[in-house]
């Protein structure tokens, strides 16, 4: 195996040109093996085997600095980098991350998860080069998904400026997650089917130059000629207009074409976008037939590309999907709008309904939040359907155009709480705390399946900004029998005892319920209370607590600092300084990648870890 002689960088390049195919070839087949046991991204990793190699061969790593946008395709980097070994435990608790990380590898030059960011961390990297005199090439990979996120032209904007090498390579596969969308799509596909400009001018100019006498004034006339005859010939005038040396479209599956065109690049003294054409899923036909399935998967039958695990119950996604689409074809003024994410946020199904009301506006959550609130002043109701972590990138939204003007946008924030293997980036643990403190803002957690239909349900008739957060995977089933009313501002009470009160929110009820049940077997019996609103917070219900409680315990899926515990906890210090309240939430602190049940015990919010700080922090004191 090629691969196995490759520890570090330099070693792809003691191979032989006609080594290349043979090496990608183990490449795919590895990622393949691996991923099928351990889930992962897949897709976008098969398509960019041949560009990493190309990058690895034309730069000097780790001394030059690349940058992957979202980072859910350096796979093959990390190979190339001596991390073979940690594709056994990718992603899993203490093992490899699925993305760049600058603490697990010094080729990992900046950390990346949510995307577009890359353009600005390589520009920002550029210039930190001109300050601290040192030399280096930096290289953004960017999909052409991650081009539509805003800060990616924010970058472009700027890094026109720069008057030393800066590259940026575009990795156009026609696909964000599923189809890409919008008009740089659009653009993109145009200048896809033209003959690089590379290759063009480099055959004109070896033709002229081959003339004798009068061929090197003329290529050298042509060159500054360049900028008219580039209106015609060149694709990619638009990033020439803005000041961007544009090189391609380049075949990205041609390791020998983009090295190539790399060190072209590498000659250019400002910043230099080279367009890269792949294929999502290259190699693996069902990952080619099928990009969106394959882009994250869970483990898989490699034969047949069926997932392992057959889903057993719907998720909560699941839910949201179906009752999304029953309330809106009793209401017309529902509409439903997704940054990128139809499949993940379950509004595929309502895509097909209702296309005239779906809007992918790109992976653009910030413009995603503002064009709501656009429709919502115009009087239609928006459902904003968006993962807890990536909603971070439209919070000034939330705030300055939803809520000041009380616009009665319904955020349905899903993966809220711990997502996983994803790590870091992705975990949805803020949420509560960055929205609780936005004035106007109302926020529910359903404790299981039929909740979430009633929030969806109470929601649409809400008329003011109202977020609904749920987390990844399978929806609760449990508690069934406990269904009453959504009130506004109001919790629901599930069982009700005296002495301990657990006040639980969301995917945390569930986890009461089993603490419940714990301390019954013990001999000790306790209410629980299911929150439903963090805010409003039902004050009613905890003064009813206080009254007949000696200890509040207070769980949710969100970090302690600006959580649900942290204003209950107010409340009650405040007014019944007597009550003793636990506060089980996530500490201040980012959580890695790993499987939830083992961060839930890690975490300390599983149910045998309530248990243990209830007994010692309260049962033992009294005893
Ligand atoms: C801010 C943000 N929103 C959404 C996502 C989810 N997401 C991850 S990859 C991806 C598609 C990226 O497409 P592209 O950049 O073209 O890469 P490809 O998968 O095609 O290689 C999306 C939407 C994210 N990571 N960050
Ligand atoms: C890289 C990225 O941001 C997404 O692909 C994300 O991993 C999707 O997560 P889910 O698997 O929870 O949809
Ligand atoms: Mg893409």
């Amino acid at each position: 195996m090629l691969l196995d002689h490759i520890k570090q960088s330099s070693d792809i390049k003691k191979l032989k040109e006609d080594q290349y195919p043979e090496l990608a070839r183990e490449i795919r087949q590895f990622l393949i093996e691996k991923i099928s046991k351990t889930g992962g991204h897949l897709a976008s990793n098969l398509g960019v085997v041949e560009l990493t190699m190309a990058l690895h061969l034309a730069f000097d790593l780790p001394k030059d600095k690349i940058v992957w946008d979202v980072g859910h395709q350096a796979y093959t980097h990390k190979l190339l980098s001596g991390r073979k070994a940690g594709f056994d435990d990718l992603r899993q608790f203490g093992g490899m991350s699925g993305f760049p990380k600058r603490k697990e590898s010094p080729y990992d030059a900046f950390d990346t998860g949510h995307s577009s960011t890359s353009i600005s961390a390589g520009l920002g990297l550029a210039q930190a080069r001109e300050i601290t005199e040192e030399d280096y090439s930096v290289i953004s990979v960017i999909g052409d998904g991650a081009l539509t996120g805003g800060m990616a032209y924010e970058a472009l904007n700027n890094a026109a400026q720069i008057r030393k090498n800066f590259i940026i390579v575009l990795n156009d596969n026609e696909m964000s997650i599923s189809r890409n969308v919008g008009g740089m799509s659009k653009y993109l596909s145009s200048v896809r089917t033209k003959e690089g400009y590379a290759e063009l001018k480099l055959r004109v100019e070896r033709t002229l130059s081959a003339i004798p006498v009068i061929g090197r004034p003329l290529a050298c006339g042509l060159y500054q000629l360049k900028n008219g005859i580039k209106q015609f010939l060149v694709p990619g005038m638009l990033f020439e207009d803005m000041g961007i040396t544009y090189l391609g479209p380049v075949d990205g599956h041609n390791v020998q074409e983009m090295i190539r065109v790399f060190k072209e690049a590498k000659r250019v003294q400002h910043a230099v976008l080279v367009h890269v054409i792949t294929k999502k899923g290259k190699g693996y036909k069902p990952a080619e037939e099928n990009p969106a399935r394959f882009h994250g998967v869970e483990p898989f039958d490699i034969k047949t590309g069926n997932p392992l695990k057959k889903k057993e119950f719907p998720s909560y996604t699941d839910v949201f999907s179906e009752k999304i689409c029953e309330l809106a074809g009793k209401n017309k003024r529902i509409v439903a709008l997704t940054a990128a994410m139809p499949d993940g946020t379950g509004l595929t199904k309502f895509a097909k309904e209702f296309p005239k009301r779906f809007f992918d506006v790109g992976i653009a959550e910030a413009h995603e939040v503002t064009s709501a609130a656009g429709m919502a002043a115009a009087g239609l109701k928006p459902v904003v359907a968006v993962y807890s972590s990536f909603l971070q990138r439209g919070y000034d939204q939330v705030l300055h155009d939803v809520c000041i003007q009380d616009l009665p946008v319904l955020f349905a924030i899903d993966r809220a709480g711990l997502v996983g293997s994803d790590g870091e980036t992705h975990q949805g643990i803020f949420d509560i705390s960055f929205l609780s403190l936005v004035p106007g803002m109302n926020i529910m957690a359903p404790k299981n399946c039929w909740e979430l239909q009633d929030m969806l349900e109470f929601g649409v008739n809400f008329d003011a900004p109202l977020a609904i957060r749920y987390p990844r995977g399978q929806a609760y089933r449990g508690l069934e029998e406990f269904r009453t009313p959504v009130e506004y501002g109001k919790a629901e009470m599930l069982y009700e005892e005296s002495e301990i009160a657990l006040f639980a929110l969301g995917s945390m009820v569930s986890t009461g319920e089993h603490v419940r049940e714990k301390l019954k077997e013990k001999g000790q019996p306790c209410t629980l209370v299911n929150a439903r609103f963090v805010k409003p917070l039902d004050t009613d219900m905890i003064d009813r607590l206080c009254m007949t409680h000696k200890l509040i315990v207070t769980m949710e899926e969100n970090v302690l600092r600006g959580g649900m515990g942290m204003y209950v906890t107010k409340y009650i210090h405040e007014k019944y300084p007597e009550i003793c309240v636990i506060q089980i939430a996530l500490p201040d602190a980012y959580v890695e990648h790993g499987n939830v049940s083992v961060l839930r015990e890690m975490l300390g919010i599983n149910s045998d870890s309530v248990i243990r700080r209830i007994e010692t922090e309260f049962l033992n004191e009294k005893r």
